[in-house]
């Protein structure tokens, strides 16, 4: 499923209209009738329906719905709240149909009117602004989705929630709290991010007959579902042995903070590691030994040094390096030598972010990929931003971030959004709020881990990776556990049973 910005969902439907032949009325007419199955499929005949349309597109949409949920018997009003002359084109077409056969229209002009009248349907349609909304929400329409708000019935909305933009970071202002929301065609930046969310209420997409490849063309962001893991997850060799299924090495691990390393590396091996070294200090070997028999060791005096030829020697073998789960935030030499003296994947997690941030021009000269693991914090920290600086534009920060610093970016949260050097996006959802719980970053460093070794595309590595580690998380909830009690290593035990899921 793709996901679009405003922007992108026009030149999609330009591109529709224009390559695929099919006219803007037919489209809206399309998106008014599948919306309209759906709330047949939901609400009884005897529902009084009010339809509060806006001047634009999306208000045409809600006069082809109105017009569909009368032919289905249903008793439709719509509340016309602009002017006759801001009603153009397709939509003014589909007004005049809606009229050809009904004289159900009222006009309305006040926040006041709106609300008495109201008060007599048990459900209002919001087609007053889609995705052409732009700055803040002018009168009367703002009072009028506060009247809406408040009023105790059930809420649709066409597209989008009247007032939300579609695309992150923009401040919002007056936006109908849906119930439900039936988007037209392809979800929008907003439906996945934290704070905006959450006006969706539960939603679904209708499709109106857009060919796919208009979305090949023009859209660079994706939510991963199963569908894309099956494509693209590698099939393990039948002949193959540990060492072709990618040797990694696990750095980190202070004193304080063994259990970081631990969960990292079991992960790396339950996701399908041929062989996994954790370099850590002397004290903590046997700790982790006995958490992690399957390991090999690798005895560092400390995480601050600078590497010594031994080490390089060692490390030269390994595929993959996950540096800084547990490594604590006291000056190091050790993530420049990494950059500097190894051309190895380098994923850098946790603390290891905090070292991170003054080595962005080294890290852009490291010949082999890069990828950084951040939650908000982190990405705040990073990019000299606040946290709900970061929260309101998860899509345009990681985006900006990995395409000046040419690095992959895992920004994690409710919606993980992946993005790849080039800009291109994807957003991992699964997973639920068991997985806000110390421990559960490191599973997924070590998950990822593993998959950089042994994906050809790193895009789809790290999609597929957030994939098992959020599925994981979901089956453990479903069956044994609950949100409550599910801790970072059931994460990794749950690993068998997403992988039954892929064969
Ligand atoms: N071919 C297409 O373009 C299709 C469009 N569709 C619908 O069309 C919608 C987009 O249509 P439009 O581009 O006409 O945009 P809108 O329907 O969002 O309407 C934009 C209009 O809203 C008003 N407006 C914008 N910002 C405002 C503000 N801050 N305060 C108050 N009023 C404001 C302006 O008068 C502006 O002309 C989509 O969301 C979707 O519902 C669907 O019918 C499918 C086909
Ligand atoms: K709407």
């Amino acid at each position: 499923m793709y996901i679009v910005t405003a922007e992108e969902m026009y030149e999609i439907d330009r591109y529709a209209i224009k390559k695929g032949g099919i006219e803007g009325k037919i489209l809206m007419d399309n998106a008014g009738s599948q919306v309209a199955q759906r709330i047949v499929q939901t609400y009884d005949t005897n529902r009084k329906m009010a339809i509060v349309a806006g001047g634009g597109n999306n208000g045409g949409d809600g006069f082809v719905i109105a017009r569909y949920l009368a032919e289905y018997g249903y008793e439709v009003t719509v509340f016309q709240l602009v002017a006759d002359h801001k009603i153009k084109g397709d939509a003014a077409f589909h007004k005049q149909c809606w009229l050809n056969t009904s004289d159900k229209l009222t006009h309305v002009t006040d926040s006041h009117q709106l609300k008495q009248r109201l008060v007599d349907f048990d459900v209002v349609i919001d087609a007053i602004l889609g995705i052409g909304v732009s700055g803040a929400i002018r009168e009367p329409i703002r009072s009028m989705i506060d009247v809406i708000n408040h009023l105790p019935i059930e809420k649709i909305s066409v597209d989008i929630p009247s007032g939300l933009p579609a695309n992150d970071g923009i401040h919002v202002d007056q936006v109908i709290q849906a119930n439900k929301t039936y988007i037209i065609e392809a979800p929008k930046e907003t439906a996945f991010c934290e704070d905006t969310s959450i006006y969706y209420g539960e939603w679904e997409t209708v499709k109106i007959g857009i060919p796919q490849t208009a979305y090949v063309k023009h859209s660079s962001k994706k939510r991963w579902c199963k569908k894309y893991v099956r494509a693209t997850f590698p099939k393990r060799d039948k002949y193959a042995h540990k060492g072709s299924n990618g040797r990694g090495l696990v750095i980190g691990g202070q004193l304080t903070m063994p259990g970081a390393i631990v969960l990292a590396a079991r992960a790396a091996l339950r996701s399908g590691a041929g062989l996994i070294t954790v370099a850590t200090v002397k004290e903590n070997i046997p700790i982790v030994s006995s958490s992690c028999i399957e390991a090999t060791y690798h005895l560092l005096p400390n995480l601050t040094n600078r590497l010594t030829d031994r080490d390089l020697e060692a490390f030269e073998k390994i595929d993959a390096i996950a540096v800084g789960m547990g490594i604590g935030r006291e000056d190091s030499q050790l993530l420049s030598d990494l950059i500097e003296k190894l051309d190895k994947p380098l994923l850098i997690d946790a603390d290891g972010l905090y070292h991170a941030k003054p080595l962005l021009e080294p890290l852009l000269q490291h010949k082999a990929p890069v990828v950084i693991t951040p939650h908000y914090g982190e990405m705040a920290m990073l990019t000299d931003k606040t946290v709900p600086e970061v929260k309101r534009s998860p899509f345009s920060i990681s985006r900006q971030f990995a395409e000046k610093h040419q690095l992959y970016v895992v920004l994690k949260g409710k919606y993980t959004v992946i993005t790849a050097p080039d800009g291109e996006q994807i957003v991992s959802d699964q997973g639920n709020a068991g997985l806000a719980k110390g421990g559960t970053g490191d599973v997924l460093s070590g998950i990822l881990l593993t998959m950089v070794m042994q994906h050809k595309e790193l895009l789809s590595a790290l999609a597929n990776g957030c994939y098992l580690h959020g599925k994981s998380a979901d089956y453990l909830v479903e069956e044994d556990h609950t949100e409550r009690d599910l801790l970072a290593t059931d994460v990794i035990e749950g690993l068998s049973q997403v992988f039954r899921t892929l064969s």
